[in-house]
């Protein structure tokens, strides 16, 4: 028997979606004791009562922020896989981690160790190719679009092209309607897909003289977020101040 206490972590957005496979992850994990399933209308002091040391957030873009003032606040480390942070949110994460050092707080578009190589892959493809394009889809109860994964591996794709000196992509569209082509994030095109069925999928397409690349992610199941946060709540109380995304904790 180990003489390691468990590490006491809380779920917030715990009757959700992936927060209910996140609770039966932390539950059935040796190492991990599940002291708070938190969802709507209950109280955020329900991980202060229960002495939580790490706590994962899969709620709302809407609510996450307040959520993470009060964990950081707390002393409390944080894994997030909601979305919708753009950079103003990120500062604002920096600023309360500032006046909380000790905190740690992990914020991953995609927990999936497919995903996270699908963007990789894109980033070290994207200068080979004239073309880049981003179709992201996913079942329809999602609240944001382009998903916060597409977004990321927009951002990849551009900086890896601008600091190899691409040209711009081909496109001699001089007339359509709103949207047909898809957003445009980081000088790349994202299109998104919502269709009853479908749990979280994507798709980078690449094309030059003669040839394309698909390379394409598919979570079937809501579980394939479950390794990739629990790697990051094991770790992220060695990693104070803000960590982007479960690259660094694969090594990658
Ligand atoms: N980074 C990643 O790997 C992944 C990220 N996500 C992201 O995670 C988020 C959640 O996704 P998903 O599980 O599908 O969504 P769900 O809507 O299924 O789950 C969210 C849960 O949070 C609850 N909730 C809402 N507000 C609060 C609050 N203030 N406090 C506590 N709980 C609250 C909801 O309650 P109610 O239903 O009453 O609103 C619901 O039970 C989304 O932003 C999604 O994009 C999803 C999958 C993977
Ligand atoms: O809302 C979802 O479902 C997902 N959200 C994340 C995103 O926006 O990228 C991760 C995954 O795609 C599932």
């Amino acid at each position: 028997m180990s003489d390691t206490a468990a590490l006491r972590v809380g779920v917030l957005g715990a009757q959700g979606k992936v927060g209910t496979a996140i609770c039966e992850a932390v539950s059935a994990a040796p190492d991990l004791e599940l002291v708070a399933a938190v969802d709507r209308d209950d109280p955020l002091t329900d991980f202060t009562d229960n002495k939580a040391q790490v706590v994962v957030d899969f709620t709302h873009p809407d609510v996450v922020m307040g959520n993470l003032e009060f964990l950081i606040n707390n002393g409390i480390h944080v894994v997030v896989g909601t979305t919708g942070f753009d950079e103003n949110r990120l500062d604002q994460v920096r600023a309360w981690l500032d006046a909380n050092p000790e905190v740690g707080v992990l914020i991953a578009p995609n927990f999936a160790i497919g995903a996270v190589l699908c963007m990789k892959f894109a980033e070290q493809a994207a200068r080979f190719f004239d073309s880049v394009e981003i179709v992201e889809l996913h079942h329809p109860n999602k609240a944001d679009a382009p998903s916060g994964t597409a977004a990321r591996t927009a951002d990849l794709v551009g900086a890896a092209r601008a600091a190899a000196g691409c040209a711009p992509m081909p496109d001699a569209t001089s007339t359509s309607l709103d949207g047909a082509r898809g957003a445009e994030v980081n000088g790349v095109r994202v299109h998104s897909i919502r269709l009853a069925g479908l749990v979280a999928h994507q798709e980078v397409l690449l094309g030059t003289q003669g040839e394309t690349l698909t390379i394409r992610h598919d979570s079937i199941d809501r579980s394939s977020f479950a390794p990739g946060v629990l790697l990051g709540v094991r770790n992220i109380g060695q990693r104070p101040g803000l960590t982007i995304g479960i690259d660094p904790l694969m090594e990658l």
